[in-house]
């Protein structure tokens, strides 16, 4: 049996409102709409499902004052996180936003309705206030303070909702459960005592054994319940993330564990959070939940210190146990035990035992450059998963940027290399010279300083996400401004490894060799603002690379680039 809902009741809003769907959807069309953001959509998902019950909206200011000051709503329902719907003074004119108003709330990302809010209050919240007893201080280093106060708008509205549409998700469908969902899940498995692990990080085998031990040691099933929706900015991608997590359900024992997806936005709160966590947990069915060292923390706060204590979590998640109605199991930081290839809870390991650990740094480092990952710390197809996500250089995409005059050879080196990068084979190589772009991407523009940079920067839009894709792009327009070059570079290192090549030809070498007669068209006046007649050249300020045709042939320049991206890790071979 899944374990009662907080509060007693699932607040499943779409079952509840199912009857009168037809009736509610054309109401939200004459409706004044309010778009959500990510967070709001995050939480209103959870609030529709029931994964915040007992809550039937956002907090009203009775409740918000409750939960920032007592971890309490004015049913006396324990809830620790404020979920709040923060709106501007243009939001509350345009919608005719107060008391009793009806508003739709709409999703950004496809323009659907999902639910109608009745407007029960609006309220200024002390927000100063709110960082203090939330998040412990008013520090904006901590991810939750800094989005309460750079992002969240200076007006709450509280009010109930009544669902509508469900929102739309295209990934891992499959192991989206909502409460109601997963407890039928559980019933139908036979599950009687669950415990759920909460988490943003990929699982390794320390996580592994500490579910399996939290598992025996309440005789419980596993529910393994990682957050999809917002964590910690920097976090790895949830993508990786779920395909680390169906790996790794493969190395439990036969239906010990199952997997879920919870589509939270985290505030990195530490205790408070871990006792929201416990509530949602609890909505979802299980019976026991796992809080671990530094449970939900955000890191360093502005004097380098953690913001919270590495168990304060579980101490306040303990002084509220009896009341809870879901059980925590605390664990400390597992550690690996060489020389008995197990891991133990830091606290039961005997003075002197020799232990190892893999920091996340040094995990990272790993990653990055293919160094071993030892099979104590993790799984093969674990690892691989990771690999995948973190390319080594030579399976990355790159750009090569070459600038100089027209006809300083730029075209010829550019061909060449590509030939010779083909040759290597690896990736595909894209070329992006002068006269192609002007002819396929730029065709309508001139060579005015705007009409140049324009050229450029779609140069660089089209290199950035070749380069993403994996591509060594070759570019070679003569790009004579350094901003133009600078924004380039920046946009284009997002994706991959750039490298500018300034091709530093004379004018004069590029003139007495002009076959076509460009320049004297240009000296004639027949075409005007041209490249180094009467138009200017800025030299590049921190080239990657100088080469010139007068002094050099095209294979010895060739030849340096190809040094260049060897120097890199670009070309190394498997
Ligand atoms: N006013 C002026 N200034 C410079 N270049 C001119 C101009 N008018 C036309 N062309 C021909 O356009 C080609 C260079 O375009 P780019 O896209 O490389 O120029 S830029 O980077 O946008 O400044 C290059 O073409 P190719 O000679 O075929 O390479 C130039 O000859």
């Amino acid at each position: 049996m899944a374990n009662s809902p907080h509060g007693g009741v699932l607040k499943d809003l779409f079952a509840r409102d199912l009857p009168r769907h037809a009736e509610l959807s054309i109401e939200s069309e004459r409706l004044p709409a309010l778009v959500l953001s990510e967070r709001h959509l995050c939480d209103l998902e959870l609030i529709l499902n029931g994964g915040f019950s007992p809550l039937q909206g956002f907090m009203s200011q009775e409740d918000y004052n409750g939960v920032v000051e007592n971890n309490r709503l004015v049913d006396g329902n324990l809830f620790s996180m404020p979920i709040t719907l923060d709106v501007d003074e243009t939001q509350i004119k345009e919608l005719g936003i107060k008391p009793g108003a009806r508003i739709t709330l709409r999703d950004s990302r496809d323009d659907r309705n999902l639910a109608i809010l009745t407007v029960k209050d609006l309220y200024r919240p002390d927000k100063i206030r709110e960082a203090v007893q939330v998040f412990g201080s008013d520090d904006d280093t901590h991810p939750g303070v800094k989005h309460l106060f750079t992002v969240a708008r200076d007006t709450y509205v509280g009010g109930e909702l009544e669902a509508i549409n469900r929102l739309e998700h295209y990934d891992f469908l499959d192991l989206r459960f909502t409460p109601t969902e997963l407890r039928a899940h559980f019933n139908k498995l036979g599950w009687q005592k669950v415990v759920a692990f909460q988490t943003r990080n990929p699982m390794h085998r320390a996580h592994r054994e500490l579910t399996v031990r939290a598992a025996r040691s309440q005789q419980a099933n596993v529910l393994i319940h990682p957050v999809v929706g917002l964590t910690k900015p920097g976090d790895i991608d949830h993508f990786t993330r779920v395909r680390v997590y169906k790996a790794l359900l493969a190395r439990y024992p036969n239906s010990m564990a199952a997997l879920a997806l919870l589509p939270l936005a985290m505030r990195m709160g530490g205790p408070r959070e871990a006792l929201w966590h416990a509530v949602i947990r609890k909505n979802h069915g299980a019976t026991h939940f796992i809080v671990g060292r530094d449970h939900a923390g955000p890191g360093k706060n502005k004097d380098g210190k953690d913001h919270y204590g590495p168990y304060e979590a579980q101490e306040l998640v303990k002084r509220y146990q009896d009341e809870l109605g879901i059980k925590m199991v605390e664990f400390q930081e597992m550690i690996y035990i060489p020389d008995k290839d197990e891991y133990m809870p830091a606290d039961e390991i005997p003075n002197g035992t020799r232990t190892m650990n893999i920091s996340g740094t040094e995990l990272r480092n790993r990653l990055r450059t293919g160094k071993e990952i030892p099979a104590w710390f993790s799984y093969p197809e674990v690892v691989e998963v990771l690999r995948e996500q973190n390319p080594l250089p030579r399976e990355k995409g790159f750009t090569v940027f070459m600038t100089g005059y027209q006809n300083c050879g730029k075209d010829q080196i550019a061909r060449a290399l590509q030939t010779t990068l083909n040759q290597g084979g690896g990736r595909p190589v894209s070329m992006l010279v002068g006269e192609t772009v002007r002819h396929e991407l730029s065709s309508e523009l001139g060579f005015s300083r705007q009409d140049r940079d324009l050229n450029i920067s779609r140069i660089a839009f089209v290199a950035s996400e070749l380069t993403k894709a994996g591509a060594a792009v070759i570019a070679a327009p003569i790009a004579p401004f350094e901003d133009a070059r600078r924004q380039a570079r920046q946009l284009i290192e997002k994706s991959g490894p750039f490298f500018l090549i300034h091709v530093a030809t004379p004018l004069e070498y590029c003139e007495k060799t002009d076959r076509r007669g460009i320049y004297k068209k240009a000296r004639a006046g027949e075409i005007k603002g041209f490249t180094g007649v009467d138009d200017p050249y800025e030299e590049p300020s921190k080239p990657d690379l100088v080469v010139d045709l007068e002094k050099q042939n095209v294979r010895s320049i060739v030849h340096e680039i190809i040094l260049l991206l060897e120097s890199n890790g670009l070309l190394d071979r498997v």
